[in-house]
């Protein structure tokens, strides 16, 4: 496994090594000593997360839970494409506001740690996309809450043709400015 620090401190690229043969591949996709080693964070995670998504366009972010249920998230993608993204959320961090963007696919089996603090959110860039993640913590539907995709602050580009697919729930989602760390 090769592990990329990102432009966000903490936030790391991990790839994957692939063990092909003619029946296909095999790859090891976490290994807790490794992680910890790399990352230094402990790697405990309790919740895998598994979403599909339908369209290509789909939005699912910016997403975090506040503390004590902050979440840190392993994620990659099973099947098509998505443009992965974190947000440094940390109050006081010299980082704070911006965000780095990663293509993971079922092709490139790239993987994103994206640690508590941080905002996080895909596009799909691809139909029938998959979504499987590891948390550091239980969801919390109290501690739950977004910042709207689209925010001129933020000012990401998701890579997808015009407006997004959105669930309700984002499409109503705070603006980054008016948003008060919590971590
Ligand atoms: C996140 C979550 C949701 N749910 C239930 C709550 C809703 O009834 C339903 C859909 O939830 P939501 O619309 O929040 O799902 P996403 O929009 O995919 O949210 C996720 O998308 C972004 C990318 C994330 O990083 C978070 O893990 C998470 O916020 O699943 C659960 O039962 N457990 C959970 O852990």
């Amino acid at each position: 496994m090769e592990f990329i620090e990102t432009a966000l401190k903490s936030v790391f690229l991990i790839k994957a090594r692939r063990y092909e043969d003619k029946r296909g591949f095999f790859s090891e996709t976490f290994k807790k000593k490794t992680f910890m080693a790399m990352t230094g964070h402990q790697g405990q995670f309790v919740q895998d997360n598994f979403s599909y998504s339908k369209r290509k366009g789909t939005v699912r972010g910016l997403h975090y839970q506040s503390p004590p249920k902050a979440q840190g998230k392993l994620v990659r993608c099973t099947r098509g494409k998505i443009l992965d993204v974190a947000v440094d959320a940390r109050k006081g961090s010299p980082t704070y506001g911006r965000h780095v963007c990663y293509e993971l696919s079922f092709e490139n089996g790239d993987q994103l740690w994206i640690p508590p603090g941080f905002l996080h959110g895909f596009s799909t860039l691809s139909d029938d996309s998959e979504v499987a993640y590891k948390c550091t913590e239980y969801y919390s539907p109290e501690c739950d809450s977004a910042i709207i995709w689209n925010d001129p602050m933020l000012n990401i580009d998701w890579k997808i043709n015009g407006e997004a697919f959105l669930s309700n729930k984002d499409a109503s989602a705070q603006r980054f400015e008016d948003f008060i760390s919590p971590f």
